[in-house]
């Protein structure tokens, strides 16, 4: 039986209607970009360096501090020994440290992004080199004890001081006590401080300062500045989320990062093109949050797919075998909307990237215009994509029955840190409210007269007034026409109940808070209707052989279908789809569920995820998943002696006492 693949699951995969390579170089850009891949992450899966360690569940909090430390160190020397290009970097890095993100690593996603995002050429050359190389590490602190989702009500201060050319760093309450940041409890000598910027006895709100916070000698802390980490979280224990407060720290007046905004050496200030511009590393960060949320679904549906076809349960039919699970209906009504949405976030992360890319070259050169969109468009993206992705990972978990539950699938670990991306880079229903106000003034321009471009040329668009007649709800075209209509006439219904609100007397701010319900469903909306759209034009219009498009399009279906279905009552609400059409709707779901049920394994295969990445014992790719349970629950640190130590300790005496009494 050694090596062999489970039956069921060999059988899916030479079931499959489709090459299943073809796709996984479709999703990772090519073949030569696959084979690259995979290739990287043999040099960590195979190095000695990575392997030895305990399961990080089994692990301590310092012990997994430690060993996810030692990894990240571990990392940089071979990034130099192997070449490993900028190119390959974060491959190499997420394969070698897939056990859990240390704090160092806020460096890479952070730090580091920060300096490139706001720096000066000069400062880039003063900073970049040696936080690239770890002659120093760094955190990003910006979120206080009072205050996160609110930049601009931050405490902390940084008050420069013309006579010597410095910067005063002060934390002036306990609720300014710098509380979060990802690896400033323990590991870093540098932090990328969010502060108020007063100069001239003026304050011009938060800036960012590069700040020393760890003596580079002994790491102890910089006269002033007081540290400590701030206990074990859900999960991302590896990290040491950390605290800070500053007592009246001196920096150069070169520390602040001054791409945008400066301040000259007699205290004046030159204001940036554009406030936020401040906020340009959080809208980056935002974006690259899209993709984790396609890998993380991808990662929980590969997982309850294969255990799905492995596991046999209950009796279909009267005296025949027991069935895969994965063919109780209910089951793939569960799964396969995870799936295919794992597929429609990995392509709206193409776009997201595309976007950033495009928008920062042009602000790059002076225009902003594309800065209003790319932060709502950034905003929207990662809240939708890391909501259904935190409740997605929990449905796969619940799908696994009791196995789900126990730290062996990896789906406990998965939703837990997956969900702290909901939270983190800004608090989802705090960004929906981002992507509602974007959406709110594009609707007056656009009854204004305004034609309107870009993801929301659609408000402008779409016709207000229902369409009558049969429609085909299998066509993706329909599909994405009754999605845009439903969030026009949302963001439509938002906008116009806030300007009765207002009419009736109330603020603008009044009517934005009692509206703010509305508004977030209609941004919602408005977000699910892209990710619809550009998952149709993706396989519309993406150069593959016809068994793939012919797969994704099922995929795309089930996407929008599962979409219409769950959201009836939006698509009826002025009669846009009628009873009819949702039950067809229906209907075809039921028809694609069964359509795609023969792919599924195939479908998740695609996404190439390495058993050292996916860390699951029931999503293991050879299936073979009762032996290495059974293996797995010997680790377990209960099971190191035959008789454990609480027994000599409680339960023999308490048993011998009560023994006497009989
Ligand atoms: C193939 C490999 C497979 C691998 C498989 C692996 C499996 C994967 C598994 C799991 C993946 C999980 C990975 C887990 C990793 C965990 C990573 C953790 C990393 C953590 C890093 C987190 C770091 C942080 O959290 S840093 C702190 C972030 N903080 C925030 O984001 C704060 C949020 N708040 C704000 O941004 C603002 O305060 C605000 C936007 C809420 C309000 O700002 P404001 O008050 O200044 O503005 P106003 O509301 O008044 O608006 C004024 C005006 O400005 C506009 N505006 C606001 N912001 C911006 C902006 N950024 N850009 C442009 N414009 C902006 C606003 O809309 C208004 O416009 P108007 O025109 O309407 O006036
Ligand atoms: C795992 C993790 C890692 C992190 N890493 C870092 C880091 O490296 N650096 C860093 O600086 N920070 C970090 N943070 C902090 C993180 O950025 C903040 O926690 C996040 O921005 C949310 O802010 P908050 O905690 O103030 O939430 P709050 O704003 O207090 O949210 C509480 C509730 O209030 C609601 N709310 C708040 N304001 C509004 C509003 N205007 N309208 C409607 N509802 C509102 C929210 O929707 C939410 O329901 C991290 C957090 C986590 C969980």
């Amino acid at each position: 039986m050694a090596g062999q693949v489970n039956p069921d699951l060999a059988k899916e995969r030479e079931n499959a209607s489709f090459n299943t390579q073809k796709l996984t170089n479709l999703l990772y850009g090519g073949a030569e970009k696959v084979r690259r891949r995979r290739y990287i992450e043999s040099l960590a899966f195979s190095d000695p360096a990575y392997s030895g360690d305990e399961d990080p569940v089994f692990m301590s909090r310092e012990e997994l501090y430690s060993s996810q430390l030692k990894r990240a160190l571990t990392t940089v020397q071979r990034v130099k020994e192997l070449n490993i290009t900028e190119e390959d970097l974060s491959t190499y890095r997420n394969a070698a440290l897939s056990g859990g993100m240390p704090g160092l690593a806020l460096t890479w996603i952070a730090f580091i992004p920060t300096i490139l995002q706001q720096g000066t050429e000069e400062q880039k050359q003063k900073w970049l080199k040696p936080a690239q190389d770890l002659s120093i590490v760094g955190a990003y602190a910006q979120t206080e004890m009072g205050h996160g989702t609110f930049v601009r009500g931050l405490e902390t201060t940084a008050t420069y001081d013309p006579s010597t050319q410095e910067f005063v760093i002060h934390s002036p309450t306990l609720t300014s006590t710098k509380w979060w940041p990802g690896g400033l409890g323990k590991t870093s000598n540098y932090a990328t401080v969010m502060a108020q910027l007063y100069t001239q006895g003026k304050c011009y709100g938060p800036h960012n300062f590069m700040v020393q916070i760890r003596s580079l000698e002994d790491h102890t802390p910089c006269p002033g500045v007081t540290l400590g980490d701030i206990g074990p979280k859900m999960e991302g224990n590896a990290n040491d989320n950390g605290f800070a407060r500053f007592d009246h720290v001196r920096i150069p007046r070169e520390n602040m990062l001054m791409k945008f905004a400066r301040v000259e050496p007699d205290g004046t200030y030159v204001q940036p093109a554009s406030s936020k511009l401040a906020y340009s590393n959080m809208v980056y960060l935002r974006g690259t949050f899209v993709m984790s949320a396609a890998q993380a679904l991808a990662s929980a549906s590969t997982i309850a797919v294969r255990y799905s076809c492995v596991r046999r349960q209950s009796e279909m039919k009267p005296g025949e075998p027991e069935p895969q699970i994965l063919d109780y209906q209910t089951q793939q009504y569960k799964l396969f909307p995870q799936l295919a949405a794992a597929y429609a976030f990995w392509f709206a992360a193409r776009f997201m990237t595309q976007q950033h890319a495009s928008i920062t070259g042009s602000m790059e050169k002076g225009d902003m215009s594309g800065l209003a969109e790319l932060h709502a468009l950034s905003a929207g993206l990662k809240s939708y994509t890391t909501a259904v992705m935190s409740a997605g990972i929990d449905v796969c978990r619940m799908s696994c029955g009791g196995h789900g539950y126990s730290h062996a699938s990896g789906l406990p670990a998965l939703f837990s840190t997956g969900t702290s991306l909901c939270t983190a880079e800004g608090e989802n229903t705090v960004m929906m409210l981002q992507t509602a106000r974007y959406l709110v003034k594009c609707f007056v321009q656009s009854q204004s007269g305004k034609t309107l471009s870009g993801t929301v040329a659609y408000l402008s668009a779409v016709q207000p007034s229902p369409v009558s007649g049969e429609r085909n709800m299998s066509d993706l075209g329909t599909q994405v026409t009754a999605f845009q209509h439903r969030a026009a006439r949302m963001v439509r219904h938002a906008a116009l109940q806030m300007q009765t609100e207002m009419q009736k007397g109330k603020s603008r701010e009044d009517a934005w808070n009692s509206c703010s319900v509305l508004l977030i469903k209609a941004a919602q909306a408005h977000v699910h209707s892209f990710v619809v759209r550009n998952f149709a034009e993706t396989v519309q219009t993406v150069e593959v052989e016809e068994s793939v498009r012919a797969v994704l399009t099922s995929l795309c279906q089930l996407y929008s279908l599962h979409g219409i279905t769950e959201h009836a009552g939006d698509f009826l609400m002025d009669g846009y789809l009628t009873g009819r059409d949702i039950d067809a709707a229906s209907s075809l779901l039921s028809a694609v569920l069964a359509q795609l049920r023969p792919d599924a394994v195939a479908l998740v295969d695609a996404f190439d995820l390495h058993d050292k990445m996916l860390h699951s014992v029931l999503g293991r790719y050879d299936g073979r998943v009762y032996e290495h349970l059974y293996q797995w629950a010997q680790k377990s640190p209960l099971n190191k002696t035959e008789v454990h130590e609480s027994y000599y300790k409680y339960l023999q005496p308490f048993l011998k006492s009560n023994r006497a009494k009989l």
